[in-house]
């Protein structure tokens, strides 16, 4: 029988690669990382049963160990750019989680310079969106036990970058909304172990100038709940009626909880804040840094919507960076506030002082 070359399904892509690698770590599996002439398997410690932990112990014969990114090294008191490795022998499920994400952890009785093969390993934790704690071993090339685990080679991971940028619109349809009037949502697929996002079309801005642009990252609490602990869901509310107001405009709504950390991240977090870390500190004592959101997916998504300029609502100059840094011209911002409560002004506060947003706090506090 003839067959189609082009058709072959053995061949996988970096992007795919990389899914599956994701896909796998959440199951809580290993997943090998090559680079030439060596191998490391890498477990997600935040997606791991005890028993699972145990098993990679045998397998490893005690010789595993714990990377740990540089926020979480030096929330323990310990310099280190790259991370850090704490070898695990003789260290338990419960106690490798301490080290790895507990408030106030001890510093750990042993540690070296983690390894880069290792350190990678923590992209597709947060691909992923699990904590970036990975427990990783060498494995001798003749070992087969790991042989039906997903393997990726380091240089895919690069290779893969690509595929961020890479989307394509699904479908677009008109959604009448409370209090904007017409507007159409607009539904995206790709990326990179993405789900699909949407664009909402307020009205209809004119594309030949530069058009009224939010890009908001999602809330489940803010946005959907009526969280008082930040000003979201006032965020997502205000910013469609400033688009409507100023003659039409495009809300992109991103897949970013959690500042791209995730939902389970970020209720860790919020419980170190109960605690009094604020948002920054809360973050990094789980091994996170300040901000893991990236702009490629929102400025593709403007681009297949024919928008090459904007004038972008919002008050973090990052997303003004990031939208620039992938093509999309940033004609002028305008800031999109929210109600300053007792629950949010703490996080606000910090959003100003350690991360540079521009609002104008005290101003908005006397206007309450
Ligand atoms: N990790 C973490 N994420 C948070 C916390 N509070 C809110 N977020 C997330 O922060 C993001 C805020 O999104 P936006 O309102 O679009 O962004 P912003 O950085 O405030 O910038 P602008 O609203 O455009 O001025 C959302 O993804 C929230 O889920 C927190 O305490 N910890
Ligand atoms: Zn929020």
């Amino acid at each position: 029988m003839r067959q189609d070359k082009s058709f072959d399904f053995a061949t996988l892509t970096p992007e795919a690669e990389v899914e599956r690698a994701v896909a796998e770590l959440r199951f809580g599996r290993p997943v090998i990382m090559r680079e030439v002439g060596r191998r490391i398997a890498a477990l997600a410690l935040d997606c791991v049963a005890p028993a699972l932990f145990d098993q990679f112990a045998r397998a490893a014969e005690n010789r595993h160990s714990l990377f740990l990114t540089r926020e979480r090294a030096d929330r323990l008191g310990i310099r280190a750019d790259g991370g850090i490795a704490v070898p695990l022998a003789g260290i338990g499920f419960d106690e490798a989680s301490r080290l790895a994400y507990a408030l106030s952890s001890e510093k750990p009785a042993a540690w070296t310079d983690a390894d880069p093969l290792a350190a990678a390993s923590q992209e597709l934790a947060r691909l992923a969106l699990l904590l970036p704690a990975m427990v990783t071993s060498e494995i001798a090339p003749e070992d087969g036990r790991f042989a039906a685990c997903q393997e990726i080679d380091f240089a895919t991971l690069d290779q893969s970058e690509g595929a961020r940028q890479n989307f394509q619109q699904v479908v677009r349809t008109r959604v009448p909304l409370k209090e904007i009037g017409d507007a159409d949502f607009a539904v995206f697929r790709g990326g990179l172990a993405q789900k699909d996002q949407i664009a909402i079309i307020v009205g209809k801005p004119d594309l030949g100038a530069p058009v009224p642009v939010r890009i908001h990252s999602s809330c489940i609490t803010g946005d959907l709940s009526g969280s008082l602990k930040c000003d979201c869901g006032d965020q997502l509310r205000n910013g469609l009626k400033q688009l409507k107001a100023a003659g039409g405009g495009v809300l992109v709504y991103l897949d970013q909880e959690g500042r791209g950390t995730g939902i389970g991240a970020k209720m860790r977090a919020y419980g170190y804040q109960h605690q009094g870390l604020d948002t920054i500190d809360a973050d990094a004592e789980l091994g996170l840094a300040s901000d893991h959101r990236r702009y490629e997916a929102a400025a593709a998504m403007l681009s297949l919507l024919g928008i090459s300029s904007v004038v972008l609502h919002t008050n973090n100059p990052t997303k003004i960076d990031g939208l620039r840094a992938n093509g999309i011209d940033v004609s002028g911002h305008v800031r999109v506030t929210g109600t300053v409560t007792t629950d949010n002004v703490n996080y606000l506060r910090t959003k100003t002082l350690r991360a540079g947003h521009t609002l104008e706090l005290e101003s908005l506090i006397a206007a309450e």
